[in-house]
């Protein structure tokens, strides 16, 4: 049975700009006539969620999760279209929101219950148990401004999930609890799933969603782009990341090559950096015996890119030139994270490569068949130098890449591992 329906839903928001045009504005306060403006927050969005589905909204900040839901528990109503739901919804959508600062955590608990519809009979019934769950020890008679966001959460959950609503909508506030109180409320949605409670859960972690749901609406400026099992949604939505994040990259670098080119060449510089396609920042030094033209970053199909998921290949090119003949040549490549970790580094040299016969022009690549670095930004050196250590060409912070990926591991990079329990 479906019990969350959406029919062409629109919301659109009327947003106000007063923004000054002018510094004269600014400074005399003279524009004073604001400009009205419509934004659309949601765009067209049908969808239907089954009774018993565990539905995770995913979405990056301000593409609409949480418009949607406030939609679905009725704090406001669709500019267009029109929504259908069956049965009793709770709502965790703003930490605290129906809370009473200056009372205390029982005297909410009866607030808060009794908005949501439970005689103060049911509520005295059920105190014990929204209070154990709460963990709040003495702190369940402190007036609640005294409480942590933490506190706020706990104090929220318990009394949402006391209300045994028939759809439960959770807005984000997992986050703010410690990770044991977490999981004990991910337990307790593991529990009212198997009750078969409908549960609408917008979150940014993606592990969540994976754990908990068996439905995922990811939802890209107020519209909705894919619907379906989590792991393929979240691949989608992380994929559809990947590459804003790359257009985004290249963007930067395509700003940073024309700052470069009209930057004047530090006379303690040994290369005009304008002539090579690198990242701002730069450090660059050598005798110039061997010089580098051009670094790019590729997948295994070749195509330049700055965004790679844990595992994915990745290719370092660079198209170098000896000056002058020749042959004792060493390239190297540094991989740095963006705290400054050295998470890799080496040279045709260490890797016994014979560099002594290559061409005057050429190509150099650094191949990784399976690139292994976990999430993060990353900054890439490159060098060519004599097998002794003379520089020739040295580039710090030459490219800027990240790692993404939909695992949830951590530290520096991903160990091949495999666990076995007997
Ligand atoms: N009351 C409002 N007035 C004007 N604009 C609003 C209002 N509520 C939301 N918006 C805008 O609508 C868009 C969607 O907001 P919404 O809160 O639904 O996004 P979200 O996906 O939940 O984001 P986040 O992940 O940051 O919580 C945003 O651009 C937001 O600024």
């Amino acid at each position: 049975m479906i019990v969350i329906e959406t029919f062409n839903v629109t919301k659109d928001f009327r947003i106000i700009d007063d923004k000054p045009k002018t510094l004269k504005d600014k400074i005399l306060r003279i524009n004073k006539k604001a400009e009205k403006k419509i934004f659309r927050a949601l765009d067209n969005v049908s969808v239907s969620i089954q009774e018993g589905d565990v539905v995770g909204l995913v979405g990056r900040n301000g593409s609409g999760k949480s418009t949607l839901l406030k939609l679905f528990s009725r704090i406001i109503f669709p500019t267009e279209g029109s929504i259908n739901i069956k049965g009793r919804v709770c709502s965790l959508l703003e930490l605290g929101a129906g809370f009473h600062p200056d009372f205390n955590g029982i005297e909410n608990i009866y607030m808060n219950a009794s908005l949501f519809g439970l005689s103060k009979k049911d509520i005295t019934e059920k105190l014990d148990d929204i209070i154990g769950f709460s963990e709040l020890g003495e702190f369940i008679y402190r007036p609640i401004r005294t409480y942590s966001s933490g506190m706020y959460m706990r104090l929220a959950f318990s009394v949402a999930i006391s209300v045994d609503p028939d759809i439960l909508l959770i807005d984000e506030v997992l986050a703010v609890g410690d990770s044991a109180f977490q999981q004990k409320c991910i337990n307790r949605i593991s529990e009212l799933k198997s009750l078969g409670k409908t549960i609408v859960i917008v979150t940014h972690d993606h592990s969540i969603v994976e754990k908990l749901c068996n439905y995922s609406i990811w939802l890209k400026n107020g519209v909705v782009k894919a619907e379906g099992h989590p792991k393929e949604v979240i691949i989608q939505y992380l994929n559809d990341l990947a590459d804003e994040e790359n257009n985004r990259l290249n963007q930067e670098e395509d700003i940073s090559v024309t700052t470069l080119s009209n930057t004047p060449i530090n006379e303690n510089q040994d290369f005009p950096v304008s002539e090579l396609s690198i990242d701002a920042s730069v450090d660059r030094w050598g005798n110039k015996k061997v010089r580098i033209h051009e670094i790019n970053l590729l997948n295994k199909q070749g195509e330049k890119k700055r965004n790679f998921r844990t595992g994915e290949s990745l290719i370092i090119e660079m198209n170098y030139e000896i000056m002058s003949n020749n042959k004792n040549i060493s390239f190297g490549i540094g991989l740095f994270r963006n705290d400054g970790l050295c998470c890799y580094g080496t040279n045709t040299d260490v890797d016994k490569i014979d560099c002594s016969k290559i061409s005057t022009n050429g190509i150099v690549k650094f191949i990784v068949d399976s690139c292994e670095f976990l999430p993060g930004e990353y900054w890439l050196d490159v060098a060519v130098h004599s097998k002794e250590g003379e520089p020739y060409d040295y580039i710090v912070k030459a490219k800027k890449f990240m790692f993404f990926s939909e695992r949830n591991d951590i530290g520096v990079m991903r160990v091949d591992h495999k666990w076995e329990i007997t």
